[in-house]
């Protein structure tokens, strides 16, 4: 992509309204554009590296066998009174008349609605386990969206349910989403530790919030040191396989958050030395209830034994819109955001240093055609701006390598690599630029 035939609105000035280093960088960056409170326009650098964040969870998603559907934002009042959580979902729910006068909602969350497809369908324990998920926006009027779209009040969630015959293999199912969701948060350069949690509105008596440690966090978090730097389980993790010991090794050292640690049971359980409290971000929610929905909706299978019986459920969500703020607080300099090349917007970003400089003009050309032919995501900053300009909006912005083209170096045939996030910078024969970065 050519920089001067782009759209990337990069701001000089600090926006006053952002309180924390994520909000501050992604308004800056020209990610992000708030249109109203809570609610946001995602610029085209912002959704670049949001559409990044969604393929690696649809890959762990699918690699631990659940199957993605869609299902739409609006939905029927009727279907939450089936679950009683029409009115006891409180202020937090938008809702909406239409034309006719018929009730609905825009959904925070897809409970009702999955079981409603489900019964639909599914009516024998042959056709279990299931495990099916959508990437779909929700709402939520949150009293007081803040820190951008860390919390706001339209966001992108990935919410999966499961279907199982009864308990033990309901847990089956939860084991499968938590060893996904140390994969996936790992892929995009998170450590997001899994923490046993309250289960709120949705309900049950299973559930761990995963959490990235971060200064700004919004919850307070207690945990055993030795989960920071835990090898996460393989591409090669046999999903069909027994996952206990997995999810043992991960739940066996302490961690709480704040609003269901026992302070006591947590310095008695942790060593002093090993001791990390904390604030964290809230990246992602595991719950398993059973048949919260399934018994209200009749979501029932006929069971081996010809009984009917409600199906066990558990969801798992993942919100993708609090998932970038996240990384740019765990990665990021006094020059601007670091993205782990997994979900940077691009891969490079070729700085030609002097435009208009036939010499460097051509090798940029040359070199932005091979890239491109290699498959590598390039940006070429071909704008007719100073070279510290180039240099700010790179560093800015975060993309992981810049290839720098100068006068000077292209006399001993070089050009200049810098990696952003050591600041290291190499001189680099141009026949060999491609190959480094691929
Ligand atoms: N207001 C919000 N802004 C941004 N992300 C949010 C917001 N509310 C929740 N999330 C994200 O969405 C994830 C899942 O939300 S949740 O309430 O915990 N879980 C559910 O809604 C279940 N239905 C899981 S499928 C959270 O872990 C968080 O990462």
């Amino acid at each position: 992509m050519r920089l001067s035939r782009y759209f990337l609105p990069v701001l000089r000035e600090v926006p006053k309204e952002a309180e924390i280093v994520s909000h501050r960088l992604m308004l800056r960056a020209g990610m992000i554009r708030q249109q109203a409170s809570g609610l946001y326009s995602w610029l085209p650098l912002g959704y670049k590296v949001l559409m990044k964040v969604q393929r690696i969870i649809e890959e762990e998603q699918n690699r631990a066998g659940a199957i993605e559907l869609l299902m739409p934002t609006i939905q029927s009042a009727d279907l939450w009174r089936e679950s009683g959580r029409y009115d006891a979902y409180g202020k937090e729910m938008l809702r909406i008349e239409d034309r006719h006068e018929r009730e609905f909602l825009y959904g925070p969350t897809n409970e009702e609605m999955i079981t409603d497809i489900f019964r639909s369908y599914v009516r024998s324990y042959k056709d279990l386990p299931l495990n099916l998920y959508h990437i779909q926006w929700k709402f939520r009027d949150e009293v007081r969206p803040r820190f951008g779209t860390m919390r706001s009040r339209e966001f992108l969630m990935k919410d999966a349910y499961s279907f199982d015959e009864d308990k033990d293999s309901a847990v089956k199912a939860y084991r499968r989403m938590f060893v996904s969701y140390l994969r996936t948060f790992r892929r995009m350069g998170l450590t997001a530790i899994p923490m046993r949690a309250e289960t709120g509105p949705i309900g049950g008596d299973l559930s761990h919030e995963f959490i990235v440690l971060a200064d700004t966090g919004e919850s307070a978090v207690f945990c055993h040191a030795d989960l920071l730097d835990k090898p996460i389980p393989g591409i090669d993790t046999d999903y069909e396989g027994d996952l206990q010991p997995i999810v043992d090794d991960w739940t066996s050292l302490y961690a709480a958050t704040e609003d269901i640690v026992d302070m006591a049971e947590y310095e008695q359980a942790v060593p002093e030395e090993k001791r990390v409290s904390a604030r964290g971000i809230e990246v992602g929610q595991t719950f398993y209830f059973g048949t919260k929905y399934s018994e209200p909706m009749k979501a029932n299978v006929t069971g081996a034994d010809g009984k009917d019986t409600p199906v066990h459920m558990g969801s798992y969500g993942i919100g993708l819109t609090r998932v970038l703020p996240a990384i740019i607080e765990a990665s990021h300099d006094d020059d601007g955001i670091i993205w782990p090349v997994s979900v940077a917007p691009f891969e490079a970003v070729l700085i030609n240093l002097k435009a208009g400089d036939d010499a460097c003009n051509s090798a940029c050309e040359e070199l932005y055609a091979e890239l491109a032919d290699a498959g590598i995501d390039i940006l070429y900053d071909d704008r007719d701006q100073a070279a510290g300009a180039k240099f700010a909006t790179a560093d800015l912005v975060g993309i992981p390598y810049q290839l720098i083209v100068g006068p000077r170096g292209l006399k001993s045939g070089e050009v200049e690599l810098k990696h952003r996030k050591s600041g290291e910078r190499e001189a680099v024969p141009l026949a060999e630029a491609v190959s480094r970065l691929k």
